[in-house]
């Protein structure tokens, strides 16, 4: 591996400042044909404000992982903690995305985003208020009384984007958000998302199948061999913030994209 990249864990900050920590998290779904096991042994830290991928193959438990973390799924041993407290159940300092924005088709685009807050409590003004702000963040606020199906599929996911973030989490966890999207509308919807996260600065967990959109975005990347999967490679992502397109232009970018690449396709554990 050649010395612009950089492995993660020697440079990771002491307990006390990583938001997110999983120490020997396994997983095994009990089938009717039979146990399956999802996550053999996973063990990171997520430094609090940082922007970690996690690529592998599919089906190696990358989305088991992350429902474990965000509390969805229980892990069959091992512990996870966020903000220094162990997972034991949903949280509302983690906000969440998937690849289905899953709108509630009857509401406008202001109510979706404020679904989360009405599910808790009566909606105040000041919740509103920070609903448009998020809007005007995802540059929706226009769209703010259309219903979703007015709303193309870029547009929904950025409902979903804001709805995600209204109850100010401090974790944000997005499971392949972009992949049902058009090629055109995934790169403008990175670079959003880059944009929004430049002046959040949540710590995030984001999964893709897209190594460019992972490296774009990230300032780590964690890749997951095959099943039983555990964590065989994790790379700092050297390249400075704000980022843009052309990025990708850079010889160390193409570097990284090919020797991640080739690490997913062996993914084999690490010893
Ligand atoms: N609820 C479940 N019950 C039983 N098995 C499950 C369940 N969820 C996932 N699995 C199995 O666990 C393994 C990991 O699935 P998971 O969805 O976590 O992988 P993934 O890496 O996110 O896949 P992809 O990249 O294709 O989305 C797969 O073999 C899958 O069939």
């Amino acid at each position: 591996m050649s010395t612009t990249l950089a492995t993660a864990s020697a440079s990771s900050p002491a307990e006390p400042f990583n938001a997110i920590t999983a120490r020997a998290v396994r997983k095994v779904y009990a089938t009717p044909s039979g146990a399956v096991e999802a996550v053999a042994e996973a063990s990171f830290s997520i430094a609090r404000g940082d922007f970690v991928s996690i690529l592998g193959p599919s089906g190696c438990g990358k989305s088991t992982l992350m429902l474990m973390v965000a509390g969805l799924e229980p892990a069959t041993s091992g512990a996870i903690t966020l903000d220094g407290l162990p997972v034991n159940g949903p949280r509302t300092s983690a906000g969440m995305m998937f690849q289905d924005p899953t709108l509630l088709p009857w509401r406008s685009v202001l109510e979706n985003v404020l679904f989360p807050v009405s599910m808790c409590r009566p909606v105040m003004p000041d919740d509103r208020a920070r609903a448009e702000q998020l809007l005007r963040m995802v540059d929706l606020w226009h769209f703010r009384e259309r219903r979703p199906r007015e709303l193309s599929g870029g547009m929904r996911q950025r409902v979903a984007l804001a709805r995600a973030l209204i109850n100010d989490p401090r974790i944000l966890l997005m499971d392949e958000p972009f992949s049902a999207l058009d090629a055109i509308t995934r790169d403008e919807m990175g670079l959003a998302l880059a944009r929004i996260w430049d002046t959040t600065r949540k710590t995030a967990i984001f999964i893709t199948h897209s190594i460019r959109e992972a490296i774009f975005l990230s300032d780590r990347i964690l890749v997951m061999g095959r099943r039983p999967s555990t964590i065989v490679e994790d790379i700092r992502v050297p390249f400075a913030r704000p980022r843009a397109p052309e990025i990708e232009a850079d010889p160390a970018f193409n570097e990284l994209y090919l020797h991640l690449k080739a690490s997913i396709h062996r993914a084999p554990p690490l010893q």
